[in-house]
C-alpha cells in the first residue's frame, strides 16, 4: 500500500526471528525490481518448477549464484544453461541486512540468491530451507503485493505459527533457534503493490549462504 497510517515496528516474530518493516526505500524498491526483471530473463531464467512428487509449485524462480531444484543446488539450470552469477551487492545487501536485523557482524559470504514471483493465486506450502550447509540466517525481501507469510516452529508444518504480512520494502531473517523453522505464503493480498512500483504481482528474494565452495 501506498504510506501507511501507522508506521509498523521491529518485531522479534520468535527467537532469530526479526521482521524490520520498510527496510528498503522506495528507490532501492525500484532498482531491485529492475534487477529481478534481468535476473529472470532466459536463458537459466524465471522457470516452473516440478518437485519430485509430481506437483508443479505455483510460484516461479529463478536463482542466482547456485541453481536450485527441489531439493538440491547445482551450478546448471533446468535448460542446461550455466546458472547466472550472485552479484557482489547482493552480498553487501544480505551483510546489511543481518546487522540490522542482529546488531552484529556476519563474517559468512552470501553466494546464493532464489527469486520467487507470486501472481495473485500462487502460493507456497509450509517447508524449511535445509539443503544448505550453512547455518547462516536466511534473509528475506519483500516487493510488490503483500502477502501473508506463516512463521511456524521447528517440529512440523502445523501449529503453533504466526501468520504476519510481509510488504513491498520488508525485511525478514531468519536464524539462530528460528533458522530451520517450517515457514509458507498461504496468500497474496492482489492489487495491494505500491502504485509507483509498476510490478502487479509479488516479488520475493531470499538471500542465503550455500556453505558450498564453487567447483
Ligand atoms: O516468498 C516468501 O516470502 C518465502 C519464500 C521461501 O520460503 C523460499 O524461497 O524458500
Ligand atoms: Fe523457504
Amino acid at each position: 500500500m501506498d504510506g501507511e497510517l501507522f508506521p509498523r515496528d521491529r518485531t522479534e516474530v520468535a527467537p532469530g526471528a526479526v521482521l524490520l518493516p520498510d527496510w528498503l526505500d522506495e528507490q532501492r524498491q525500484r532498482e531491485l525490481v529492475a534487477a529481478c526483471r534481468e535476473w529472470a530473463r532466459h536463458p537459466a531464467g524465471m522457470r516452473t518448477v516440478r518437485t519430485p512428487g509430481g506437483g508443479v509449485m505455483s510460484a516461479k524462480m529463478v536463482a542466482l549464484g547456485w541453481h536450485w531444484r527441489p531439493y538440491h543446488f547445482s551450478k546448471t539450470a533446468d535448460d542446461g544453461s550455466p546458472v547466472k552469477p550472485f552479484p557482489p551487492e547482493l552480498d553487501e545487501l544480505a551483510q546489511r541486512a543481518i546487522a540490522d536485523a542482529f546488531s552484529q557482524e556476519n563474517s559468512l559470504g552470501y553466494d546464493m540468491a532464489l527469486l520467487n514471483f507470486y501472481d495473485a493465486k500462487a502460493h507456497m506450502g509450509m517447508h524449511q530451507d535445509k539443503d544448505e550447509l550453512s547455518k547462516a540466517p536466511v534473509i528475506s525481501l519483500s516487493l510488490g503485493d503483500t502477502c501473508v507469510f506463516r512463521f511456524g516452529n521447528t517440529e512440523s508444518r502445523s501449529r503453533p505459527y504466526t501468520d504476519l504480512e510481509l510488504h513491498s520494502g520488508d525485511l525478514f531473517v531468519f536464524g539462530g533457534a528460528s533458522r530451520f523453522a517450517f515457514h509458507g505464503v498461504p496468500r497474496i493480498l492482489p492489487g495491494t503493490a505500491p502504485r509507483r512500483l509498476g510490478l502487479t504481482g509479488r516479488l520475493n528474494l531470499t538471500l542465503r549462504a550455500t556453505g558450498m565452495s564453487s567447483p
